[in-house]
């Protein structure tokens, strides 16, 4: 964690300022976040952008995989576009989104992306087949989970799931992600390989 006002030469240690053009709130000024980016060395950088690309587990598996990153956490209305442009002149640059809703500044955003990004990391989940079959891993939602009781509030556990029938209950959790999906995610469906509905067919 690094403080942005370390960088900054004034008695009052400002980061922000007006914005050029007019227009309501302050944006961050350049010269301490250079400095800071110029101290911090390189890796891949990721900022947390109402503007950014959406942020996917494709994503996340991505950044798992790159040895440095450094998060830049905004505030005000942003970071001067010239922050960014001049660290992609030396560094790789991600501009992300996390969302269609805007926060106060990128921390949140940042812990919501480091979660995401080290929960895939080797070692760190107990059951490393749960990155398997969770939602999005294979481009669809998970299908609904149940555990004991088998009945509760005069709700049963379907039947199929305490079959013992593996094949079954694997054709069973794919319709269920299908119908999910499609029901809530109607984007994913569209991106979702046919082809690959066929190989989970002759699977189960
Ligand atoms: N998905 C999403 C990101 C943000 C975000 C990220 C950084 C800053 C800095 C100032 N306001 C910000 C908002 N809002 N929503």
């Amino acid at each position: 964690m690094h403080d942005l006002r370390t960088w900054t030469s004034d008695v009052h240690r400002t980061v922000d300022d007006t914005p050029y053009g007019g227009g309501p709130g302050m944006v961050m000024r350049p010269e301490p976040w250079g400095q800071a980016l110029d101290a911090v060395g390189a890796g891949t950088l990721v900022v947390p952008s109402p503007v950014g690309k959406p942020f996917t587990q494709a994503d996340a598996h991505e950044l798992a995989a790159l040895d440095h990153l450094i998060f830049a956490c905004g505030r005000y209305e942003g970071i001067d576009q010239r922050v960014i442009d001049d660290a992609a002149s030396r560094m790789p640059v991600r501009e992300v989104s996390l969302g269609d809703y805007v926060l106060f500044g990128g921390e949140v955003a940042v812990i919501v992306i480091m979660e995401a990004v080290t929960r895939l990391l080797p070692g760190v989940l107990g059951n490393a087949d749960s990155l398997t079959e969770e939602s999005h891993a294979a481009g669809l939602l998970e299908a609904p989970v149940y555990t004991k009781p088998a009945a509760w509030r005069d709700r049963e556990v379907p039947d199929i799931l305490r079959s013992g029938d593996h094949g079954r209950i694997a054709r069973w959790r794919r319709d269920q992600s299908l119908l999910r999906t499609a029901a809530r995610r109607p984007d994913m469906m569209a991106s979702y390989p046919p082809s690959s509905l066929d190989k989970a067919d002759r699977k189960a």
